[in-house]
């Protein structure tokens, strides 16, 4: 109910901002929806292309507007172009080139976690993947940029909104030694799907740039699984060192991995490492190692598709277990074989990449 009154009342203030052309915001036909949760409130402006700019102010007084009303909620404010139709039917990575990348401040490296399809182990190999890069010295933090099934929060057990400072920057949880902060914080489990496309990616661009991060040397950013508009707006927004994917032997030809390989390929986003999630199975009662998809198909695919293979992480209860208990493995059990697997990950990946150390 609260948050249809504030939808209600960011609406009448938009009736105060002006737009170019004449009349105002709130009766505009390029207003979407407002999307209000607990945390924030979420809105685009779609224009004409070519009008972005010329919309900057009323973009600004739209966010003044929004968080005047907005009872001290998050106010994120999009202004899109339909670009996307004017391209439809050209695969999405071949679009004009989108607008500049950009880095974000206080941090040094930006690597993406992703994989060609659900299920994989994606965020569990981002979880550990991040905590096995900072028990090798460096400062790291995460984001959660999942949308569609934001684990972070249960996987780093952490619970409720992330502070804001009194400028509206986010100040990030605090967990296992890495700052997190996840989309998922931001809504509740059924606002992801309505909350799609232009506000989703303006989102994310926003946990991103408007977060204190505080000096990192890498930030590990989980993607949601696929192939879609996220990914993309933040492959071509974001300056990125580069990605990591996450596949299962399962898949087999990694059929789906590769969908997102060619993706960041054409997105020229560097490819820094593969890994293989549940690849082994380790008995629990002996101790003895069964390669139960047999053993070397992704390593052999990783080295046709010429990318480093970071490894191999077994299929073991632990990681589910500790998962879900939000105490990662390599967290809580440093010295654990699964944590090794993650942390030989992290050094393969280091000794690659040797300027992502401090
Ligand atoms: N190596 C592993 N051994 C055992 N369980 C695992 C392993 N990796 C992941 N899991 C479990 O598999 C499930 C899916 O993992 P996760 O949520 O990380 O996948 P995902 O690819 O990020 O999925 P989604 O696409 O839904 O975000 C979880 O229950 C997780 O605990």
């Amino acid at each position: 109910m609260a948050d249809q009154r504030i939808a209600g009342a960011v609406k009448s203030a938009l009736g105060a901002v002006e737009i170019p052309g004449g009349g105002d915001l709130a009766g505009y036909a390029g207003l979407s929806e407002i999307i209000v949760t607990p945390g924030a409130i979420a809105f685009a402006i779609a224009v004409a292309p070519g009008m972005e700019a010329a919309f900057g102010p009323a973009r600004t007084a739209a966010q003044a507007a929004a968080e005047a009303v907005g009872e001290g909620r998050k106010v994120m404010v999009s202004v899109t172009s339909d670009r996307a139709q004017a391209s439809q039917g050209q695969p999405a990575a071949q679009r004009a080139p989108g607008p500049r990348r950009e880095g974000v401040p206080g941090v040094r490296h930006i690597i993406a976690v992703g994989s060609g399809k659900g299920g994989v182990g994606k965020s569990t190999t981002a979880v550990n993947l991040a905590l096995a890069l900072a028990a090798e010295g460096l400062q790291v933090g995460l984001l959660d940029a999942d949308l569609y099934g934001p684990s972070i929060p249960k996987l780093m057990g952490i619970e409720g909104k992330p502070a804001m400072r009194s400028d509206g920057i986010f100040q990030p949880h605090e967990a296992h030694g890495l700052r997190v902060i996840s989309i998922g914080s931001m809504l509740t489990a059924d606002q992801a799907v309505v909350w799609r496309g232009p506000m989703a990616t303006s989102a994310l661009r926003q946990l991103l740039r408007e977060t204190n991060w505080g000096g990192l040397d890498v930030l590990v950013v989980d993607l949601p699984p696929g192939t879609g508009d996220i990914q993309i707006s933040l492959c071509q927004q974001t300056e990125l060192t580069g990605a990591v994917i996450v596949s299962t032997p399962q898949d087999l030809a990694l059929i789906d991995a590769k969908k997102a390989i060619d993706m960041l390929r054409r997105l020229d986003i560097p490819l820094l490492g593969l890994v293989e999630n549940m690849s082994y199975f380790i008995a629990p009662d002996t101790g003895t190692r069964y390669d139960i998809f047999g053993h070397g198909g992704a390593e052999l695919a990783a080295h046709r598709l010429d990318i480093p293979f970071l490894g191999g992480v077994p299929l073991v209860m632990a990681i589910r277990e500790t998962s879900d208990a939000g105490r990662p493995v390599v967290a809580s059990a440093p010295q654990s074989a699964e944590a090794g697997a993650y942390r030989a990950a992290a050094r393969t990946l280091l000794e690659q990449h040797p300027h992502l150390r401090p």
